[in-house]
């Protein structure tokens, strides 16, 4: 069956200014990276082994199962199909459920790469590849996960064994969490306090055997299994998060991954030359992977949210005429376009991420761990902003959708499930906000000191004008002129940080004064992170962008962005006397036309994301528009459709009926 709304999808494409081919590649990265992730996504969309519709219904041992031979098979397709590295990781992030073989490549062979000596990687990355054994992350404890220095598993060093023994000392210590962990993963990164010659010396990592890879059973010494379901149906229910305890486990010598800490044949403990947290660097690396995934989940969520919001019609008819499009309600573009913006900007600061992390890792690979502070606050930083933002936001797209939004048809609810623990893994956004602020702290009192500051916090040299300057804005055109936003960016995030150093050293000691104006640190430090975001995203209009009314689309965009996050947070930018009430107010004038003129290319915009259906999972986000029929057509799919008359109708519902009658006629 086609109905009308089809066509109106059809009508919003033929509206688009721009190129949609070219902002496709823009979106991609480059035309190489659109190549593969468009073959990689046909190639998930087209196999009925990787069908994901019916998730939401599966009890859990089903669903894990279910899980257990999707991600066989994606084992088995990169095989036949020679996929490289490249194509084999887009072709799992398309099969789009959580499972161990994230945890595999995402963590495990991260931690061997980043943390273990050549000859460990020697050994260990060639079982990984092959699969020959599977592998998970286990730092996280029942009572412990943010506290790494709180951790409580001990690895002891036994020179008469030349052995490390692995032992939880008590229910607090097991490990809680893992992914893969519960029920398939043969082996693991175990962080542990390593003590050697009854000395403590800090927490690294340690590959131990978890299953026999004959039966999988627990090797001796090892309680093992799943932590239990989790929010939402289907969701993250897919992955077993694991727990174990360890009973003073032996693992040989070499089992430790020494490439910044040996322990002899001695016991004795000789750290290499490199600053201690060069142990966290998997944690850097995943955090920075996860802002690049946020654009995704994100420009998901907007794209099922936009589609729909062109085909719903709700009142503006006279005698029953043809009824105004959501999408034309200035309100639910307020709401939507700051999405859809943010969907672009921080696909473009998760570009920019990854090549300072390049960067980085080339700097420390020849000992300079100069950068490594500013590493470790960006990618906190920016890991917690974008996951932050991208929960809310599918949250927000869900009500966008009205009452269809809360169905599991639309997509969103299991969405929301699967993306909103990326707010607490990987790093609480609070705690790893808080250490961006300690980063900006620093900073502020080595101005103090004459010291130049340098990559992202370079805007804070121009200190006496960040703390004077005035906005020059007196027209909402002024706002889209890239100097005076960045002024008032920069102007706010300086005078938030300077506040808060200066009352810190208001306090007895630093400590205290950080504990008790935490709350205005973690606003210092959002102010911070989205300088980073919205001068990343100038600097890419600013580039040389092909493609009809590309570059025009992204400025826009880029301009909403920033302007949606002035008036988002006003408070602050009139407080610290950045703008004035009358600018907060010419700002607001400007995103209105911006979103005026957004509406048009709305549906093309997020047509430049190529999603497939399969990808978007939504009866509401569908290329071809046809969302009632497909709705209809799920409903009648859903278990409880089954049967006309419900099981159950015998034992419970006749009962009452029965007894209702017999009190009627008392
Ligand atoms: C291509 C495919 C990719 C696929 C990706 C797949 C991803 C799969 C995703 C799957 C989903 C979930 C997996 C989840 C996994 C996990 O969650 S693993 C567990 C993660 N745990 C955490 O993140 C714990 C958070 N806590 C911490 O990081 C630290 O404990 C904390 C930073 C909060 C504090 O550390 P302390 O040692 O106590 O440090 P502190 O005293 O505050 O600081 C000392 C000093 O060190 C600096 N520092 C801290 N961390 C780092 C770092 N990582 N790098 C560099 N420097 C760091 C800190 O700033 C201090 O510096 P200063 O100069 O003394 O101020
Ligand atoms: C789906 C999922 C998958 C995971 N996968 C893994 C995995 O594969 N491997 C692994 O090792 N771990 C994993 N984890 C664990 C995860 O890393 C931790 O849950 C995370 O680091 C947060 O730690 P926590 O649970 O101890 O939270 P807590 O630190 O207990 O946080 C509780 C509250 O306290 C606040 N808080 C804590 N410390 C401070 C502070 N200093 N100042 C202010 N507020 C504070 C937090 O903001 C939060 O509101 C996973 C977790 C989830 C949800």
């Amino acid at each position: 069956m086609v109905v009308a709304s089809v066509d109106n999808l059809a009508d919003e494409r033929s509206k688009a200014q721009f190129d949609v081919g070219a902002m496709k590649i823009v979106w991609a990265g480059s035309k190489h990276v659109f190549d593969v992730t468009d073959r990689m996504a046909r190639i998930v969309a087209s196999d009925p082994e990787f069908r994901k519709d019916n998730r939401t219904t599966l009890g859990r041992k089903e669903l894990f199962k279910n899980t257990l031979r999707k991600m066989a098979h994606v084992v088995k397709r990169a095989n036949e199909l020679r996929l490289t590295e490249e194509e084999a990781s887009k072709l799992r992030f398309f099969v789009d459920e959580p499972g161990y073989l994230d945890l595999h490549w995402g963590m495990f062979v991260p931690a061997i790469k980043g943390q273990g000596t050549e000859e460990q990687q020697e050994k260990w990355l060639p079982l990984a590849s092959r699969m020959e054994i599977i592998g998970c992350y286990a730092q996280t404890e029942l009572g412990h996960g943010s506290n790494v220095q709180g951790l409580e598993t001990t690895a002891t060093f036994d020179p008469k064994t030349d052995e490390f023994i692995i032992h939880s000392p008590s229910l607090t210590s097991y490990k809680w969490w893992p992914g893969g962990l519960g029920k398939v993963s043969t082996h693991v990164v175990v962080y542990a306090r390593l003590v050697s010659g009854g000395q403590e010396h800090g927490i690294y990592g340690f590959i131990v055997q978890l299953r026999s890879l004959d039966d999988h059973t627990p090797l001796p010494g090892i309680i093992i299994g799943d932590i239990g379901t989790k929010f939402g149906s289907g969701a993250y229910n897919t992955m077993d998060n694991g727990f174990v305890c360890f009973n003073r486990v032996r693992i040989p010598r070499n089992h430790m991954l020494m490439r910044f800490c040996q322990v002899t044949r001695e016991g004795n403990v000789c750290l290499s030359d490199v600053p201690k947290q060069m142990v966290y660097g998997t944690m850097v690396y995943v955090r920075q992977t996860i802002v690049s995934d946020a654009s995704w989940a994100l420009s998901r969520a907007v794209c099922i949210a936009v589609r729909y919001s062109a085909i719903r019609r709700q009142f503006g008819s006279q005698d029953r005429g043809i009824e105004t499009q959501v999408l034309d309600y200035k309100t639910q573009q307020s709401r939507l376009f700051p999405l859809l913006a943010s969907a672009y900007a921080f696909r473009f600061v998760g570009e920019w991420l990854k090549w300072l992390y390049a960067d980085v890792t080339e700097r420390l690979q020849a000992n300079d761990f100069s950068t490594l502070p500013e590493a470790h606050a960006c990618t906190a930083g920016l890991k917690s902003l974008t996951t932050s933002v991208t929960a809310d936001a599918i949250e927000e797209c869900r009500k966008l959708c009205g009452g269809h939004g809360y169905l599991c048809s639309s997509g969103l609810p299991e969405l929301f499930a699967v993306y909103v623990p990326a707010c607490t893994y990987e790093g609480d956004n609070v705690v790893l906000l808080l250490q961006v602020a300690r980063f900006l702290v620093k900073t502020v009192s080595r101005l103090a000191a004459g010291k130049k500051p340098v990559g992202t916090t370079t805007y804070m040299g121009n200190a006496e004008h960040l703390m004077q300057c005035k906005s020059s804005a007196s027209s909402p055109e002024d706002w889209l002129k890239p100097s005076v936003v960045l002024e008032a960016f920069e102007a706010r995030a300086f005078r938030l940080a300077v506040a808060c150093a200066r009352d810190i050293s208001k306090f007895s000691t630093p400590e205290a004064g950080f504990a008790e104006l935490s709350i205005d640190l973690v606003e210092a430090a959002i102010a911070h992170c989205e300088v980073i975001v919205v001068s990343r995203f100038i600097e890419k209009v600013q580039q040389d962008i092909p493609g009809d009314g590309v570059k025009e689309q992204l400025q826009i965009l880029c301009f909403i962005y920033a302007l949606h996050l002035i008036h988002k947070h006003s408070g602050e930018f009139l407080s610290t006397g950045c703008i004035t009430p009358e600018q907060a107010t010419l700002a607001n004038e400007q995103l209105r036309t911006l979103y005026g003129q957004v509406r048009p290319n709305a549906v093309s915009l997020v047509d430049a994301f190529n999603y497939t259906d399969h990808y978007l999972g939504s009866a509401l986000g569908r290329y071809d528009g046809n969302v009632y029929a497909t709705l209809y057509a799920q409903a009648l799919r859903d278990p409880l459709n089954d049967t006309v008359v419900p099981d159950g109708y015998e034992e419970f519902i006749r009962p009452v009926l029965k007894q209702t009658m017999r009190l009627s006629r008392l």
